[in-house]
């Protein structure tokens, strides 16, 4: 099954929704680091539902934010959620982005960036599209180092890239990035049922639980184009 028609289903099964509430807990908190300045245009990479861009513009009074999705529906959803004409999504794919050089002042990407078909490619558009300064702030939960994603792959149909810290920002170094930054952000929100309630369908045990969402949390790294 190709991105489109993976994410087409999620879409149009409510599924994007669910995921802006599981992302949103370290997302926010990753969202608040961007150095986002009033009238910055601001690309999200695979924004599914859309609310990172919505959240910039609400908060940050970012000037114009683009969503870009490889899912029509996924896109078609996100305009659905906004009446702001200030934020607009568009469908395209990651390693050819639809968007002028030296254009964008910063990128978001959510859970997102591991489905590139290319993602080196990707990391070379997103040098191009964002202008001098311009940063990259690159979420996500499926890494190596987070063992209890490495099954991820089996549940959907679509490639996915599992990276390293070390190959996160060795690629963004190469690709021509500054690496600025690189956290693990935990989810400290989540609920984490008592010990007696182990085993649960999901988890095992609660030390595994604990373990995924407050030690080891999202992968931030963010670039910065020289
Ligand atoms: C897991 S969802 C995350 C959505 C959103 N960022 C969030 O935090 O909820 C990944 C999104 O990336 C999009 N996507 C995956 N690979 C893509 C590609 N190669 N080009 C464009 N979009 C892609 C999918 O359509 C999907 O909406």
């Amino acid at each position: 099954m190709s991105v489109r028609e993976e994410f087409d289903d999620w879409a149009t099964s409510g599924r994007d929704r669910g995921m802006e509430e599981r992302h949103w807990n370290t997302a926010k908190q990753a969202l608040m680091r961007m150095p986002v300045e009033p009238d910055d245009t601001i690309l999200d990479l695979g924004c599914g539902s859309g609310y990172a861009g919505r959240a910039l513009r609400a908060t940050r009074e970012a000037g114009r934010v683009y969503g870009l999705d490889g899912s029509t529906e996924m896109a078609r959803n996100a305009t659905g959620y906004t009446d702001d004409e200030n934020v607009g999504y568009v469908v395209g794919d990651f390693d050819s982005l639809p968007i002028a050089d030296d254009s964008i002042d910063h990128c978001w990407s959510m859970e997102a960036f591991y489905y590139a078909t290319d993602p080196v490619e990707t990391l070379r558009e997103l040098t191009r599209v964002l202008r001098p300064g311009g940063t990259f702030y690159c979420a996500v939960n499926y890494y190596e180092e987070n063992v209890h994603s490495h099954e991820w792959d089996q549940f959907i149909s679509v490639e996915m890239t599992r990276w390293s810290r070390r190959q996160y920002r060795d690629a963004f170094r190469d690709a021509g990035f500054h690496v600025a930054e690189q956290d693990n952000i935990p989810d400290r929100e989540v609920t984490i049922p008592d010990e007696a309630d182990f085993p649960l369908e999901e988890w095992d045990t609660r030390e595994e639980m604990v373990e995924r969402y407050r030690e080891f949390g999202t992968l931030l790294t963010v670039g910065v184009v020289p």
